[in-house]
Protein backbone atom coordinates (compact mmCIF):
# COMPACT_ATOMS: atom_id res chain seq x y z
CA UNK A 1 0.00 0.00 0.00
CA UNK A 2 1.22 3.02 -1.09
CA UNK A 3 -0.38 6.95 0.46
CA UNK A 4 0.47 9.74 -1.42
CA UNK A 5 -0.46 12.50 1.23
CA UNK A 6 -1.29 16.72 0.01
CA UNK A 7 -0.08 16.43 -3.54
CA UNK A 8 -1.62 18.13 -6.72
CA UNK A 9 -2.53 15.98 -9.57
CA UNK A 10 -3.76 16.12 -13.23
CA UNK A 11 -7.20 15.22 -13.49
CA UNK A 12 -6.71 14.29 -17.30
CA UNK A 13 -10.95 13.48 -17.94
CA UNK A 14 -11.75 17.11 -16.08
CA UNK A 15 -8.64 18.43 -18.09
CA UNK A 16 -7.34 20.05 -14.30
CA UNK A 17 -5.10 20.37 -11.70
CA UNK A 18 -6.55 19.52 -8.43
CA UNK A 19 -4.23 20.10 -4.99
CA UNK A 20 -3.64 19.12 -2.15
CA UNK A 21 -5.09 15.65 -2.25
CA UNK A 22 -4.58 12.25 -0.94
CA UNK A 23 -4.22 9.10 -3.01
CA UNK A 24 -4.13 5.51 -1.96
CA UNK A 25 -2.88 2.63 -3.51
CA UNK A 26 -3.69 -0.67 -2.64
CA UNK A 27 -2.28 -3.81 -4.76
CA UNK A 28 -1.91 -2.71 -8.18
CA UNK A 29 -5.35 -0.47 -8.02
CA UNK A 30 -5.86 3.60 -6.87
CA UNK A 31 -7.97 2.84 -4.15
CA UNK A 32 -8.79 6.01 -2.98
CA UNK A 33 -8.93 9.79 -3.81
CA UNK A 34 -10.19 12.60 -1.52
CA UNK A 35 -8.59 14.71 1.39
CA UNK A 36 -6.98 12.96 4.78
CA UNK A 37 -6.68 9.98 4.17
CA UNK A 38 -5.78 7.91 6.66
CA UNK A 39 -3.63 4.44 6.40
CA UNK A 40 -1.50 2.91 9.14
CA UNK A 41 -0.68 0.10 6.94
CA UNK A 42 1.12 1.92 3.68
CA UNK A 43 3.92 3.58 3.07
CA UNK A 44 3.59 6.95 2.75
CA UNK A 45 4.98 9.55 0.60
CA UNK A 46 4.92 13.53 1.05
CA UNK A 47 3.32 15.04 -1.98
CA UNK A 48 3.85 18.25 -0.87
CA UNK A 49 5.88 20.09 -4.02
CA UNK A 50 4.96 17.05 -6.14
CA UNK A 51 2.38 16.69 -9.13
CA UNK A 52 0.98 13.15 -9.81
CA UNK A 53 0.05 12.47 -13.55
CA UNK A 54 -1.09 9.61 -14.93
CA UNK A 55 1.83 7.43 -16.25
CA UNK A 56 2.97 7.71 -19.85
CA UNK A 57 1.92 5.62 -22.34
CA UNK A 58 4.97 5.37 -25.52
CA UNK A 59 2.30 4.48 -28.09
CA UNK A 60 4.87 3.27 -30.88
CA UNK A 61 8.66 2.44 -30.59
CA UNK A 62 10.88 -0.53 -31.38
CA UNK A 63 12.15 -1.18 -27.66
CA UNK A 64 15.18 -3.24 -29.57
CA UNK A 65 16.70 -0.48 -31.78
CA UNK A 66 19.16 0.86 -29.21
CA UNK A 67 22.21 -0.17 -30.43
CA UNK A 68 21.54 1.29 -34.17
CA UNK A 69 21.30 4.83 -32.19
CA UNK A 70 22.86 7.33 -34.05
CA UNK A 71 24.24 4.87 -36.17
CA UNK A 72 22.35 6.05 -39.53
CA UNK A 73 21.06 9.02 -39.59
CA UNK A 74 20.35 12.21 -42.22
CA UNK A 75 18.88 9.57 -44.24
CA UNK A 76 15.01 8.88 -45.85
CA UNK A 77 13.36 6.25 -44.78
CA UNK A 78 13.65 4.01 -47.58
CA UNK A 79 17.61 4.66 -47.58
CA UNK A 80 17.67 4.39 -44.14
CA UNK A 81 16.23 0.98 -43.98
CA UNK A 82 17.26 -0.62 -46.85
CA UNK A 83 20.50 0.31 -46.98
CA UNK A 84 21.60 0.83 -43.03
CA UNK A 85 18.96 -0.83 -40.56
CA UNK A 86 17.66 -4.06 -42.22
CA UNK A 87 21.41 -5.18 -42.81
CA UNK A 88 22.33 -4.59 -39.39
CA UNK A 89 19.17 -6.26 -38.14
CA UNK A 90 20.07 -9.59 -39.76
CA UNK A 91 22.96 -9.74 -37.73
CA UNK A 92 20.89 -8.96 -34.16
CA UNK A 93 21.17 -11.76 -31.64
CA UNK A 94 18.04 -12.63 -29.41
CA UNK A 95 20.33 -11.48 -26.58
CA UNK A 96 21.44 -8.11 -28.43
CA UNK A 97 17.56 -7.52 -28.93
CA UNK A 98 16.87 -8.07 -25.07
CA UNK A 99 19.64 -5.90 -23.49
CA UNK A 100 18.91 -2.61 -25.86
CA UNK A 101 15.32 -3.71 -24.82
CA UNK A 102 16.35 -3.29 -21.23
CA UNK A 103 18.39 0.25 -21.97
CA UNK A 104 15.28 0.94 -24.08
CA UNK A 105 12.97 0.55 -20.93
CA UNK A 106 14.92 2.31 -18.72
CA UNK A 107 15.01 4.95 -20.77
CA UNK A 108 11.47 4.99 -21.06
CA UNK A 109 10.79 4.57 -17.56
CA UNK A 110 13.07 7.75 -16.59
CA UNK A 111 10.76 10.05 -18.93
CA UNK A 112 7.93 8.73 -16.82
CA UNK A 113 6.53 6.37 -19.43
CA UNK A 114 4.68 3.18 -17.66
CA UNK A 115 3.20 1.26 -20.51
CA UNK A 116 5.23 0.45 -24.08
CA UNK A 117 3.52 0.13 -27.57
CA UNK A 118 6.38 -1.95 -29.07
CA UNK A 119 7.01 -2.95 -32.80
CA UNK A 120 9.75 -5.79 -33.19
CA UNK A 121 11.03 -9.29 -33.25
CA UNK A 122 12.49 -11.49 -30.98
CA UNK A 123 9.33 -10.90 -28.96
CA UNK A 124 10.34 -13.68 -26.42
CA UNK A 125 12.68 -11.77 -24.88
CA UNK A 126 10.89 -8.72 -25.00
CA UNK A 127 8.37 -9.63 -22.90
CA UNK A 128 11.12 -11.10 -20.35
CA UNK A 129 12.64 -7.74 -20.50
CA UNK A 130 9.20 -5.97 -19.95
CA UNK A 131 8.22 -8.33 -17.15
CA UNK A 132 11.29 -7.84 -15.21
CA UNK A 133 11.21 -4.09 -15.43
CA UNK A 134 7.94 -4.19 -14.12
CA UNK A 135 5.93 -2.05 -16.32
CA UNK A 136 3.65 -2.65 -18.97
CA UNK A 137 3.55 -3.60 -22.74
CA UNK A 138 1.89 -3.78 -25.73
CA UNK A 139 4.16 -6.04 -28.04
CA UNK A 140 3.32 -6.48 -31.26
CA UNK A 141 5.64 -9.12 -33.43
CA UNK A 142 6.79 -7.36 -36.51
CA UNK A 143 5.64 -8.68 -39.81
CA UNK A 144 6.18 -8.95 -43.48
CA UNK A 145 6.91 -11.64 -46.18
CA UNK A 146 8.35 -9.40 -49.14
CA UNK A 147 11.53 -11.66 -49.08
CA UNK A 148 9.90 -14.66 -48.18
CA UNK A 149 9.56 -16.11 -44.62
CA UNK A 150 6.20 -15.05 -43.75
CA UNK A 151 4.80 -18.35 -42.49
CA UNK A 152 7.61 -18.72 -40.15
CA UNK A 153 7.00 -15.69 -38.50
CA UNK A 154 3.11 -16.41 -37.91
CA UNK A 155 4.49 -19.83 -36.50
CA UNK A 156 6.44 -17.48 -34.10
CA UNK A 157 3.52 -15.31 -33.35
CA UNK A 158 0.85 -18.09 -32.34
CA UNK A 159 3.80 -19.61 -30.06
CA UNK A 160 4.31 -16.01 -28.53
CA UNK A 161 0.41 -15.53 -27.99
CA UNK A 162 0.46 -18.57 -26.58
CA UNK A 163 2.97 -18.21 -23.80
CA UNK A 164 3.23 -14.41 -23.33
CA UNK A 165 0.02 -12.85 -23.70
CA UNK A 166 -1.66 -11.98 -20.22
CA UNK A 167 1.87 -12.68 -18.75
CA UNK A 168 3.54 -10.96 -16.03
CA UNK A 169 0.37 -10.41 -13.82
CA UNK A 170 -1.74 -8.91 -17.29
CA UNK A 171 1.30 -6.55 -17.76
CA UNK A 172 2.25 -8.18 -21.23
CA UNK A 173 -0.42 -8.43 -23.93
CA UNK A 174 0.44 -9.67 -27.30
CA UNK A 175 -0.54 -8.04 -30.85
CA UNK A 176 0.32 -9.17 -34.42
CA UNK A 177 1.63 -6.07 -36.35
CA UNK A 178 1.74 -6.45 -40.66
CA UNK A 179 5.01 -4.12 -40.65
CA UNK A 180 3.79 -1.98 -43.32
CA UNK A 181 1.58 -2.26 -46.46
CA UNK A 182 4.91 -2.34 -48.63
CA UNK A 183 6.22 -5.41 -46.48
CA UNK A 184 3.59 -7.61 -46.81
CA UNK A 185 1.58 -8.94 -49.65
CA UNK A 186 -2.13 -8.86 -49.90
CA UNK A 187 -2.83 -11.94 -49.11
CA UNK A 188 -0.41 -12.00 -46.16
CA UNK A 189 -2.08 -8.88 -44.69
CA UNK A 190 -5.60 -11.04 -44.82
CA UNK A 191 -4.17 -13.82 -43.17
CA UNK A 192 -2.78 -11.50 -40.53
CA UNK A 193 -6.19 -10.00 -39.95
CA UNK A 194 -7.57 -13.44 -39.41
CA UNK A 195 -4.90 -13.71 -36.90
CA UNK A 196 -5.46 -10.90 -35.28
CA UNK A 197 -9.42 -11.35 -35.34
CA UNK A 198 -8.58 -14.87 -33.40
CA UNK A 199 -6.57 -13.15 -30.88
CA UNK A 200 -8.14 -9.89 -29.14
CA UNK A 201 -9.24 -8.21 -32.43
CA UNK A 202 -6.10 -5.36 -32.42
CA UNK A 203 -3.51 -4.67 -35.25
CA UNK A 204 -0.85 -3.05 -35.11
CA UNK A 205 0.91 -1.00 -38.29
CA UNK A 206 3.05 1.82 -39.54
CA UNK A 207 0.66 3.69 -42.25
CA UNK A 208 1.13 6.65 -44.74
CA UNK A 209 4.62 7.52 -43.45
CA UNK A 210 6.49 8.91 -46.27
CA UNK A 211 4.95 10.30 -49.63
CA UNK A 212 6.81 7.09 -51.34
CA UNK A 213 4.62 4.57 -49.46
CA UNK A 214 1.18 6.77 -50.56
CA UNK A 215 2.46 7.11 -54.38
CA UNK A 216 3.83 3.44 -54.38
CA UNK A 217 0.20 2.33 -53.07
CA UNK A 218 -1.24 4.46 -55.70
CA UNK A 219 0.21 2.93 -58.62
CA UNK A 220 -0.26 -0.95 -57.01
CA UNK A 221 -3.85 -0.70 -55.67
CA UNK A 222 -5.15 2.64 -57.15
CA UNK A 223 -6.10 3.67 -54.04
CA UNK A 224 -4.54 5.66 -50.77
CA UNK A 225 -3.13 3.19 -48.00
CA UNK A 226 -5.71 3.50 -45.10
CA UNK A 227 -8.50 3.20 -47.86
CA UNK A 228 -6.33 -0.16 -49.20
CA UNK A 229 -6.37 -1.22 -46.02
CA UNK A 230 -10.37 -0.43 -45.18
CA UNK A 231 -10.74 -2.22 -48.66
CA UNK A 232 -9.21 -6.15 -47.48
CA UNK A 233 -11.48 -5.47 -44.03
CA UNK A 234 -8.32 -4.33 -41.69
CA UNK A 235 -10.09 -0.91 -40.28
CA UNK A 236 -12.93 -3.51 -38.70
CA UNK A 237 -10.45 -4.06 -36.42
CA UNK A 238 -9.04 -1.80 -33.74
CA UNK A 239 -5.98 -0.57 -35.71
CA UNK A 240 -2.89 1.14 -34.05
CA UNK A 241 -1.61 2.80 -36.94
CA UNK A 242 2.29 4.37 -36.30
CA UNK A 243 2.40 7.59 -38.19
CA UNK A 244 0.05 8.76 -40.78
CA UNK A 245 1.81 11.63 -41.91
CA UNK A 246 0.32 12.07 -45.02
CA UNK A 247 -3.76 10.85 -44.57
CA UNK A 248 -6.12 12.48 -47.25
CA UNK A 249 -9.11 14.13 -45.91
CA UNK A 250 -10.62 11.40 -47.36
CA UNK A 251 -9.17 9.21 -45.21
CA UNK A 252 -9.02 11.48 -42.08
CA UNK A 253 -13.30 10.95 -42.33
CA UNK A 254 -12.76 7.65 -42.90
CA UNK A 255 -10.49 6.80 -39.70
CA UNK A 256 -12.77 9.10 -37.18
CA UNK A 257 -15.50 6.05 -38.26
CA UNK A 258 -13.53 3.32 -36.95
CA UNK A 259 -11.64 2.31 -34.16
CA UNK A 260 -8.20 3.42 -35.46
CA UNK A 261 -5.57 5.35 -33.25
CA UNK A 262 -3.32 7.30 -35.12
CA UNK A 263 -0.15 7.36 -33.49
CA UNK A 264 1.91 10.87 -33.61
CA UNK A 265 6.13 10.20 -33.88
CA UNK A 266 6.81 13.86 -34.54
CA UNK A 267 10.77 13.19 -34.10
CA UNK A 268 11.26 10.85 -36.36
CA UNK A 269 9.15 12.25 -38.89
CA UNK A 270 10.66 15.35 -38.72
CA UNK A 271 14.38 13.50 -38.43
CA UNK A 272 13.92 11.15 -41.23
CA UNK A 273 12.28 14.30 -43.34
CA UNK A 274 8.94 12.04 -43.46
CA UNK A 275 6.14 15.07 -42.87
CA UNK A 276 4.20 16.27 -40.52
CA UNK A 277 1.11 14.37 -39.72
CA UNK A 278 -2.68 16.50 -40.19
CA UNK A 279 -2.54 16.31 -36.14
CA UNK A 280 -5.21 19.31 -35.68
CA UNK A 281 -7.12 18.13 -38.55
CA UNK A 282 -7.25 14.65 -36.72
CA UNK A 283 -8.40 15.91 -33.09
CA UNK A 284 -11.05 18.35 -34.85
CA UNK A 285 -12.73 15.07 -36.40
CA UNK A 286 -12.68 13.51 -32.96
CA UNK A 287 -10.01 10.67 -33.58
CA UNK A 288 -8.17 9.67 -30.68
CA UNK A 289 -4.41 10.35 -31.14
CA UNK A 290 -1.60 8.67 -29.50
CA UNK A 291 2.16 9.49 -29.26
CA UNK A 292 5.35 7.71 -29.69
CA UNK A 293 9.18 8.35 -29.81
CA UNK A 294 9.64 5.43 -32.20
CA UNK A 295 12.48 3.34 -32.06
CA UNK A 296 15.90 4.86 -30.75
CA UNK A 297 17.52 5.13 -34.18
CA UNK A 298 15.25 7.06 -36.11
CA UNK A 299 14.26 9.29 -32.60
CA UNK A 300 17.64 9.20 -31.26
CA UNK A 301 16.17 8.52 -27.66
CA UNK A 302 13.03 7.44 -26.03
CA UNK A 303 12.05 10.68 -24.07
CA UNK A 304 8.30 11.03 -24.21
CA UNK A 305 8.24 14.21 -22.37
CA UNK A 306 10.13 15.51 -24.97
CA UNK A 307 8.35 14.14 -27.84
CA UNK A 308 5.16 15.21 -26.39
CA UNK A 309 6.99 19.53 -26.55
CA UNK A 310 8.12 19.12 -29.72
CA UNK A 311 5.06 17.82 -30.96
CA UNK A 312 3.47 20.56 -29.36
CA UNK A 313 5.26 23.11 -31.04
CA UNK A 314 5.78 22.44 -33.81
CA UNK A 315 2.03 21.83 -34.80
CA UNK A 316 1.62 25.37 -34.35
CA UNK A 317 4.40 26.35 -36.37
CA UNK A 318 3.16 23.90 -39.96
CA UNK A 319 -0.23 25.29 -39.13
CA UNK A 320 0.23 28.44 -38.72
CA UNK A 321 -2.09 28.57 -36.07
CA UNK A 322 -0.78 29.15 -32.01
CA UNK A 323 -3.98 27.78 -30.71
CA UNK A 324 -3.12 24.26 -33.29
CA UNK A 325 -2.89 21.25 -30.66
CA UNK A 326 -2.96 22.70 -26.88
CA UNK A 327 -0.63 21.43 -24.00
CA UNK A 328 -4.31 19.28 -22.54
CA UNK A 329 -4.93 17.84 -25.98
CA UNK A 330 -1.12 16.57 -25.84
CA UNK A 331 -0.91 15.15 -22.67
CA UNK A 332 -4.48 13.24 -23.60
CA UNK A 333 -2.32 11.74 -25.82
CA UNK A 334 0.09 10.17 -23.61
CA UNK A 335 -2.55 9.59 -20.84
CA UNK A 336 -5.90 9.08 -21.23
CA UNK A 337 -5.47 7.76 -24.93
CA UNK A 338 -3.03 5.73 -24.09
CA UNK A 339 -4.71 3.69 -21.96
CA UNK A 340 -7.89 3.83 -24.50
CA UNK A 341 -5.22 2.23 -27.08
CA UNK A 342 -3.38 -0.39 -25.45
CA UNK A 343 -6.26 -1.68 -23.33
CA UNK A 344 -4.96 -1.06 -20.35
CA UNK A 345 -7.33 0.53 -17.32
CA UNK A 346 -4.42 3.36 -17.51
CA UNK A 347 -3.94 6.50 -17.95
CA UNK A 348 -5.91 8.30 -15.95
CA UNK A 349 -5.82 9.16 -11.96
CA UNK A 350 -9.57 7.88 -10.98
CA UNK A 351 -10.85 5.66 -8.13
CA UNK A 352 -10.33 1.62 -9.44
CA UNK A 353 -7.74 2.59 -12.47
CA UNK A 354 -4.50 0.75 -12.19
CA UNK A 355 -1.71 2.61 -10.15
CA UNK A 356 0.62 3.68 -13.13
CA UNK A 357 1.64 7.43 -11.61
CA UNK A 358 4.13 9.20 -12.64
CA UNK A 359 5.66 12.11 -9.74
CA UNK A 360 6.96 15.28 -10.86
CA UNK A 361 8.93 17.74 -8.91
CA UNK A 362 7.31 20.85 -8.64
CA UNK A 363 10.34 22.67 -6.99
CA UNK A 364 12.29 22.30 -10.20
CA UNK A 365 13.04 25.33 -12.26
CA UNK A 366 10.30 24.69 -15.62
CA UNK A 367 7.18 24.29 -12.61
CA UNK A 368 8.93 27.93 -11.38
CA UNK A 369 6.97 30.04 -10.98
CA UNK A 370 3.45 27.89 -11.25
CA UNK A 371 1.49 29.58 -13.55
CA UNK A 372 -0.53 27.10 -15.47
CA UNK A 373 0.85 23.39 -14.64
CA UNK A 374 -0.49 21.90 -17.44
CA UNK A 375 1.00 24.74 -19.75
CA UNK A 376 4.17 23.38 -17.60
CA UNK A 377 3.87 19.62 -18.16
CA UNK A 378 3.90 20.24 -22.02
CA UNK A 379 6.27 23.57 -22.80
CA UNK A 380 8.97 24.13 -19.83
CA UNK A 381 8.90 20.35 -18.65
CA UNK A 382 11.74 17.92 -19.32
CA UNK A 383 11.86 14.43 -18.21
CA UNK A 384 14.83 15.20 -15.16
CA UNK A 385 11.68 16.53 -13.28
CA UNK A 386 10.06 13.12 -13.00
CA UNK A 387 11.84 11.76 -9.78
CA UNK A 388 9.26 8.74 -9.12
CA UNK A 389 7.55 6.01 -11.35
CA UNK A 390 4.71 4.06 -10.36
CA UNK A 391 3.49 1.17 -12.16
CA UNK A 392 1.13 -1.68 -11.31
CA UNK A 393 0.81 -0.32 -7.92
CA UNK A 394 4.96 -0.72 -7.04
CA UNK A 395 7.39 1.81 -7.29
CA UNK A 396 9.53 1.39 -10.13
CA UNK A 397 11.68 4.21 -10.17
CA UNK A 398 12.54 6.31 -6.81
CA UNK A 399 14.45 9.99 -6.90
CA UNK A 400 15.47 8.97 -10.63
CA UNK A 401 17.13 6.02 -9.53
CA UNK A 402 15.79 2.84 -11.26
CA UNK A 403 14.87 0.17 -8.67
CA UNK A 404 13.92 -2.83 -10.66
CA UNK A 405 16.26 -3.01 -13.17
CA UNK A 406 20.50 -2.10 -13.04
CA UNK A 407 21.09 0.42 -15.41
CA UNK A 408 24.96 0.83 -14.89
CA UNK A 409 25.02 -2.76 -15.91
CA UNK A 410 22.30 -2.57 -18.60
CA UNK A 411 25.07 0.15 -20.11
CA UNK A 412 28.53 -1.68 -19.63
CA UNK A 413 26.34 -4.27 -21.81
CA UNK A 414 24.97 -2.78 -24.45
CA UNK A 415 28.35 -1.17 -25.41
CA UNK A 416 29.63 -4.38 -25.19
CA UNK A 417 27.32 -6.29 -27.38
CA UNK A 418 27.22 -3.18 -29.72
CA UNK A 419 30.89 -3.44 -30.57
CA UNK A 420 30.56 -7.17 -30.89
CA UNK A 421 27.53 -6.60 -33.18
CA UNK A 422 29.36 -4.08 -35.58
CA UNK A 423 32.55 -6.17 -35.69
CA UNK A 424 30.73 -9.70 -36.96
N1 LIG B 1 12.71 -7.34 -39.62
C1 LIG B 1 11.95 -8.21 -38.73
C2 LIG B 1 10.56 -7.74 -38.40
C3 LIG B 1 10.27 -6.29 -38.40
S1 LIG B 1 10.13 -5.62 -36.82
C4 LIG B 1 9.84 -3.91 -37.09
C5 LIG B 1 10.69 -3.25 -38.13
O1 LIG B 1 10.33 -1.89 -38.23
C6 LIG B 1 11.47 -1.16 -38.62
N2 LIG B 1 11.23 0.26 -38.37
C7 LIG B 1 11.66 1.04 -37.37
N3 LIG B 1 11.19 2.29 -37.49
C8 LIG B 1 10.44 2.30 -38.61
C9 LIG B 1 9.69 3.31 -39.27
O2 LIG B 1 9.61 4.48 -38.86
N4 LIG B 1 9.05 2.93 -40.39
C10 LIG B 1 9.11 1.68 -40.89
N5 LIG B 1 9.82 0.72 -40.30
C11 LIG B 1 10.46 1.02 -39.18
C12 LIG B 1 12.55 -1.78 -37.82
O3 LIG B 1 13.82 -1.49 -38.31
C13 LIG B 1 12.19 -3.26 -37.90
O4 LIG B 1 12.80 -3.88 -38.98
C14 LIG B 1 11.92 -9.60 -39.30
O5 LIG B 1 12.73 -9.90 -40.17
O6 LIG B 1 11.12 -10.43 -38.91
ZN1 LIG C 1 8.11 2.40 -36.30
Amino acid sequence: MILLKNISYLDIEEEKIKENMDILIEDNLIKKIGKDIKSNRAEVIDGRERLAVPAYTNGHTHLGMTMMRNLADDLDLDTWLNKKIWPVEDKLTDEDIYWASMLSIVENIKSGVSTVYDMYYSMDRVSEAVIESGTRGVLTRGMMDISGGGDERIDELMELYKNYNNAGNGRVKIVPAPHSIYTCSTEYLKKLINIAESFDGVINIHLSETKKEVSDCLKEHLMTPAMYLDSIGMLDLKVIAAHCVHLTDEEINLISKKDVFPIYNPSSNLKLGSGFAPIDKMIKSNIKIGIGTDGSSSNNNQDLVEEMHIGSIVNKAVTLDPNAVPAIEILKMATVNGGALTGFNNGVIRENALADIAIYDLNSIGFTPKNNLISALCYSSNSNYILDLIVDGKIVMKNREVLTLDEEKIKVKVRELTEKLLNR
